[in-house]
């Protein structure tokens, strides 16, 4: 699927309201905070604490799932390589319009590969684009396997499955990478409180 544009004579429209007025109105600033992992290593329950935590303190969030998208806007997609590319293409393009609304946008997909993850940081300025790393070991999120996809994958029944028959490239350098401690891994309340000491501390949940 190609991103070209195929426009042409367009121009772009200036809105009379900005992003500064919206984040003033909410008492915070809009951004990314886009969780990538293996299926099964956490990314859903830890977009739910994060969200819930935040609204808890009066803070506006939106969660862009990956499954639940291909429900919709990216139902045409599958799971080759360019589908994937242009599942995190959209999304990253998506997110980017909820992050200038002013909101904390929660985007939760494998997102596998690491160029199209950049090109999603690349949408926005960089300190906006908050990488979190569900750094769990492939053991672990096929002894969960909450969905018998990795079953599926393990018998042949499911081709090119994300850490099975198809790569997962790890971040480099994400913002935050959560990991289990001593073999234990931390409640999901207790990981979006990672997430959330990293928004307070970087100043995204309040306007000066
Ligand atoms: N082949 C293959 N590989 C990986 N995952 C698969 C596949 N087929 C179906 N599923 C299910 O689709 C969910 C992942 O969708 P994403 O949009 O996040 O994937 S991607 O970012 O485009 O790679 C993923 O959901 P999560 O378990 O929540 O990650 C799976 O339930
Ligand atoms: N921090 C955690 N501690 C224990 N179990 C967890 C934790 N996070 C997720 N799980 C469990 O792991 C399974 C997969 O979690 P999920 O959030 O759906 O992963 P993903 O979205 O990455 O596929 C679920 O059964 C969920 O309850």
């Amino acid at each position: 699927m190609s991103t070209i544009s195929n426009s042409t004579n367009i121009f772009w429209q200036e809105c009379p309201v900005g992003k500064a007025e919206r984040q003033k109105l909410l008492n915070q600033k809009g951004c990314v905070v886009w969780i990538t992992g293996l299926s099964g290593s956490g990314k859903s329950t830890l977009a739910c604490s994060l969200s819930r935590e935040l609204h808890s303190r009066g803070k506006l969030s939106y969660i862009l799932d990956g499954d639940n998208l291909r429900h919709g806007i990216n139902k045409d997609l599958g799971f080759k390589p360019e589908d994937r590319t242009e599942n995190i293409r959209r999304v990253g393009e998506i997110a980017k319009l909820f992050a200038d609304a002013g909101l904390i946008c929660i985007a939760s997909l494998i997102s596998p590969y690491r160029k199209d993850r950049d090109a999603c940081r690349a949408m926005l300025p960089d300190a906006n684009f908050i990488e979190v790393f569900m750094n769990m070991p492939l053991e672990l999120c096929e002894s969960r396997d909450a969905k018998g996809l990795y079953k599926l994958a393990r018998a042949g029944k499911i081709r090119g499955f994300t850490g099975i028959d198809d790569p997962y490239e790890q971040p480099l350098n994400c913002e935050i990478e959560i990991q289990q401690n001593n073999g234990v891994c931390l409640l999901p309340a207790a990981l979006a409180g990672q997430v959330l000491t990293y928004l307070e501390e970087k100043g995204f949940l309040q306007v000066e």
